[in-house]
């Protein structure tokens, strides 16, 4: 291609500068990247550069010359490192980012290898730094980088360190020279930690976990290497020198494990595309229940000869594709650190940051946790940092992108008064690191996320009343005296009092006034009416369902009154052995102390809300409201208890009921459930994996039921459960 002069001259000049320009940047990031460990954009946005340049040589395939950054394993710099040679080239792999290209490469390999019987091994795409170790007879005796591929840096000693990593291989037909391909990588739930360390040395932090393993193998100084956590997982083999027999990679696996080497235990072979669609999916849903970070799902071709059979190319293995999962990490800039008070008065610092897509979600802010937490990250507000937004959990702010800053950002400070209503924060016992607003009863901010908890599902699940009307009807802009200055209030609400509410539209995430997208200006709005000033039909059904709250089980009550720790299950264990707000408050802390669910702290925390005057003005006003604080008496209304007096244990996974579900049938109808097996236990109720309660209650002879007797358990009580109960064998 390169001596066809006629097809050179069809490339625009303004295409070759193009393509110049972006190999640059390109080339500029893999330094930054390989060799100083401190990339200043996203692998997202890196690939995407990447797959600019393929696309404009898919173009133009003249400008696909050997030296593009496209055609070579990236990594060929002088470093600090002696350079050393692999035995064998190490290679990149070629990317799938979705389920067509995917089968593209799975459609090629079936051509390729024809008839021939092959099977594909999935393994996990581990985020970390590739390694190359060389054993001979046995033992180790370099360890590299990947470097170009060709050559990498001698980064023995440094490896040396790693726990996990044999010196000495062992087992009877160790090769004599065997080269070991793997990737290094640091645990995310250590990664702040060692940026706290470094920040107090004075040293700059690292920006993600990746980046921590990188920069922390690759020390002049091994001592360093010696104090990070890092682990390896093996994947792949080089050179091979004195052993035949390898027919499968899965089985080459098994035997590197034989020999004391850090194997994945999520490897999986099968049969088909299909098989691979579906390791991927699983491990889509569960890429948080691995030790290390993932970034996608290599599939390789299991049988090694047809793997040779395949090839490779100058970069990557035919016989290889890795599918990426979309990026959970992304880079994006701190625009502010803000601070939010919580139901329980809790001040917390959260990032607001420029707004960005990640993992699916649109996301402008992420939880900095107290101000403790904002320095051992070390980020400065105007930092562009990495932003991880891992499944469902909220966005975190992972570091910041130090290499970056330009001298305009700033250090955080945590306010001394509470940003909503100016009272002085203070910590509430001397150890605490959390500051609090001890305007509990007043505080705009509390007062509003208390009125939300309430009326949400946990608590009394009042539809129609979200966290717009909470904030309104605290702090309407107008009239000047808002309705609720606590909970007291709220039963007596009148539609009178809705109708003049003008008040900020806020938003849950960030407690701050939405913003009209088009004029950027802070949305007002009348609530509760509409433009005629009538009642806004969500406003009269708010009304309706606050009415129809009365009428909630007692447990769900004291959940909505927000004592600090009394959550939904100890409301509930509560309620089920005092059975009404006037006898919990009777009862002795030591009463409360040692009820099954409830313990000392939820006691004393119940004993210090009693005590509160407006606290009692609450209860008061809600009795008079008709709020029901009471179980209703065991009679009529309550059902009968049919399984009153046994004790029940619920263990594995069942499929038709939730372990809470499963809890709740039984507790309705008047058994009780505790967690652990002994002689006075009625009945063990086992589902899927079980574990070692189902083996106590064989050992004590407790009757054991399957899914089906525990509905017969349900439906017709202990005597008919008994019939089927399995019998307890020795
Ligand atoms: N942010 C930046 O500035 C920047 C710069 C350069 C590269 N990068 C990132 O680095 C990556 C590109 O590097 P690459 O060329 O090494 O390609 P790659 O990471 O996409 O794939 C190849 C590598 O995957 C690793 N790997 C992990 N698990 C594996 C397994 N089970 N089997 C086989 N290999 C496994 C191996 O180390 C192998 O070298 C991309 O994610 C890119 O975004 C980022
Ligand atoms: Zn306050």
């Amino acid at each position: 291609m390169a001596g066809d002069k006629q097809a050179e001259t069809t490339v625009p000049a303004e295409a070759r500068e193009k393509h110049a320009q972006l190999a640059e940047r390109i080339e500029e990031h893999r330094f930054r990247y390989y060799v100083k460990d401190a990339p200043v954009v996203s692998d997202a946005d890196f690939d995407r550069l990447l797959r600019s340049l393929e696309a404009l040589e898919d173009e133009y395939p003249e400008l696909r010359t050997p030296d593009s950054p496209t055609q070579k394993v990236a990594g060929a710099y002088e470093t600090e490192f002696t350079a050393v040679q692999h035995h064998e080239r190490m290679l990149s792999l070629d990317n799938a980012f979705d389920d067509p290209e995917l089968a593209a490469w799975a459609e090629r390999v079936h051509k390729d290898v024809g008839s021939l019987a092959h099977h594909f091994l999935c393994e996990l795409k581990v985020d970390g730094l590739a390694v190359n170790l060389t054993y001979e007879r046995g033992r180790l005796t370099r360890a590299a980088t990947r470097g170009d591929g060709r050559t990498g840096e001698d980064i023995t000693p440094n490896v040396r360190t790693i726990a996990g990593i044999p010196d000495r291989l062992h087992g009877e037909r160790v090769p004599d020279l065997v080269e070991i391909r793997g990737e290094v990588y640091f645990p995310m739930e250590r990664f702040q930690e060692l940026n706290a360390r470094l920040l107090e040395a004075g040293d700059k932090p690292f920006a993600n976990p990746r980046n921590a393993a990188a920069g922390s193998l690759r020390q002049k100084d091994p001592r360093v290497t010696a104090g990070r956590p890092l682990h390896m997982v093996v994947h792949g083999i080089g050179a091979l020198e004195g052993y035949e027999g390898m027919d499968r990679l899965s089985g080459a696996y098994d035997l590197l494990k034989g020999w004391g080497l850090p194997t994945s235990p999520h490897n999986r072979v099968v049969d088909d595309l299909d098989g691979v669609r579906r390791f991927i999916a699983h491990y889509g849903e569960n890429r948080h229940s691995v030790a290390h970070e993932i970034d996608g799902v290599v599939v390789k071709l299991d049988e090694i000869r047809l793997q040779g059979r395949l090839g490779s190319t100058a970069r990557a293995p035919r016989w290889a594709i890795a599918y990426k999962y979309a990026p959970e990490e992304v880079n994006t800039k701190l625009v502010d650190i803000r601070v939010g008070v919580g139901r329980t008065g809790r001040v917390t610092p959260y990032a607001q940051v420029e707004p960005i897509t990640v993992a699916g979600s649109e996301v402008e802010f992420a939880t900095l946790h107290n101000q403790e937490v904002v320095k051992a990250k070390g980020v400065l507000i105007g930092d562009t940092v990495v932003l991880r937004k891992a499944g469902e959990v909220i966005p975190e702010i992972l570091g910041p992108v130090v290499d970056l800053r330009d001298g305009s950002e700033r250090e955080f400070v945590m306010p001394a008064e509470c940003p909503e209503c100016g009272t002085p924060l203070r910590a509430m016992k001397e150890a605490d690191i959390d500051l609090r607003c001890p305007n509990a009863r007043r505080c705009p901010a509390q007062l509003r996320e208390r009125l939300f908890y309430l009326a949400g599902r946990k608590a009394l699940d009042i539809e129609q009343f979200g966290y717009v009307a909470a904030a309104a009807l605290v702090r309407p802009l107008e009239p000047a005296d808002p309705p609720l200055v606590d909970e007291g209030d709220l039963f007596d609400l009148t539609v009178d009092q809705l109708l003049p509410i003008r008040a900020y539209v806020l938003d849950q995430n960030s407690g701050l006034p939405k913003r009209d997208p088009k004029t950027g200006e802070e949305k007002i709005a009348t609530v509760f009416a509409n433009q005629q000033g009538e009642p806004r039909r969500n406003a009269l059904a708010m009304l309706e369902n606050i009415a129809a709250a009365k009428e909630r089980p007692l447990a769900r009550v004291l959940t909505g009154l927000s004592i600090r720790h009394v959550g939904p299950v100890a409301a509930e264990a509560l309620a089920r052995e005092f059975r009404s707000v006037d006898r919990i408050e009777q009862a002795t802390e030591e009463e409360l102390a040692t009820t099954a669910g409830v313990g000392g702290i939820i006691a004393a925390s119940l004993k210090e809300w009693f005590a509160e005057e407006w606290h009692q003005e609450i209860l008061r006003k809600w009795k008079a409201a008709g709020v029901r604080m009471e179980e209703h008496g065991s009679g009529e209304d309550e059902g009968p208890r049919p399984l009153e007096g046994l004790t029940v244990v619920v263990t594995g996974t069942l499929e038709r009921f939730t372990r809470d579900g499963a809890k709740e049938a039984l507790q309705s109808r008047g058994a009780k459930v505790t967690g652990s097996v002994s002689k006075k236990t009625s009945f063990v109720v086992v589902g899927d994996s079980p574990g070692s309660k189902y083996d106590k209650a064989m050992q004590l002879k407790v009757p054991v039921l399957d899914e089906d007797g525990f509905v017969v358990l349900l439906e017709q009580g202990p005597g008919a459960a008994a019939e089927v109960a399995l019998p307890a064998e020795e």
